[in-house]
């Protein structure tokens, strides 16, 4: 009964990062990640198109799909406006203990709400639940096989709204390739490819970035 490789980020956060200091959490994960156990973040190389993402849409209101760790969750949620909300979905309870944890340690609480469960029982109750009308902007950052039912009950459950960005990690690794088919064809959308690596490594990976036309 050891320690899990989440636990153990956790704990160099808790033990290197300053409380209340988004910027050395965010520094803390990536230098454990490079240098002590690889963790599926999406990395500061695909974290800063992710920061550019957010920073020019100035978001409201945003969903994020996979909490994981939190690490995305704090990059995101550093960079909102007062009075924005991000609510972060995830369905492993291990995975949402730590992240509460990492995003408390961020100071971040009074910005991001982390609900447990799975994405699909969970997006037609985000109106009644949480009072949202629209999203802002969505990252896909869950399970790939996830990625186009989730984007559908978005778009059937009213919750896209003309402008909404759509973010996706992963598309080329592991790989999202019905997600991309749909989007990149759909006349509902205006997609553009991101080419980075895959989070602290050589290998090809990227994001898809994806305007809602309503
Ligand atoms: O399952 C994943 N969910 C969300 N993000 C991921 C992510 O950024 C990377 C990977 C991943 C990639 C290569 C590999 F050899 C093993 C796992 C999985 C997920
Ligand atoms: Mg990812």
């Amino acid at each position: 009964t050891g320690s899990t490789r989440p636990q153990r980020l956790l704990r160099a956060v808790q033990k290197k990062a300053t409380q209340g200091d988004p910027q050395s959490v965010i520094a803390t994960i990536d230098h454990f990640c490079r240098h002590s156990e690889w963790a599926m973040n999406v990395g500061d190389e695909k974290g800063s198109i992710l920061d550019s993402v957010v920073t020019e849409l100035n978001p409201s209101s945003a969903l994020e799909l996979g909490t994981y760790c939190g690490y995305s969750t704090v990059r995101i949620a550093r960079l909102l406006p007062p009075g924005s909300k991000l609510i972060t979905l995830e369905f492993n309870p291990a995975y949402a203990a730590v992240a509460r944890q990492v995003i408390a340690w961020a100071g971040l609480n009074d910005k991001v709400q982390l609900v447990e469960g799975p994405s699909g029982d969970l997006i037609p109750q985000m109106k009644e639940l949480f009072g949202v009308q629209t999203f802002d902007f969505v990252f896909l950052d869950h399970w790939k096989d996830r990625y186009l039912p989730d984007t559908k009950l978005l778009e059937e459950c009213g919750l896209l709204r003309k402008g909404t960005v759509l973010l996706a990690d992963n598309v080329i690794c592991p790989g999202t390739p019905e997600y991309l088919e749909y989007i990149r064809n759909s006349s509902r959308y205006e997609s553009r490819y991101f080419k980075s690596h895959l989070e602290y490594t050589k290998v090809e990976d990227g994001l898809e970035k994806s305007v809602f036309l309503g």
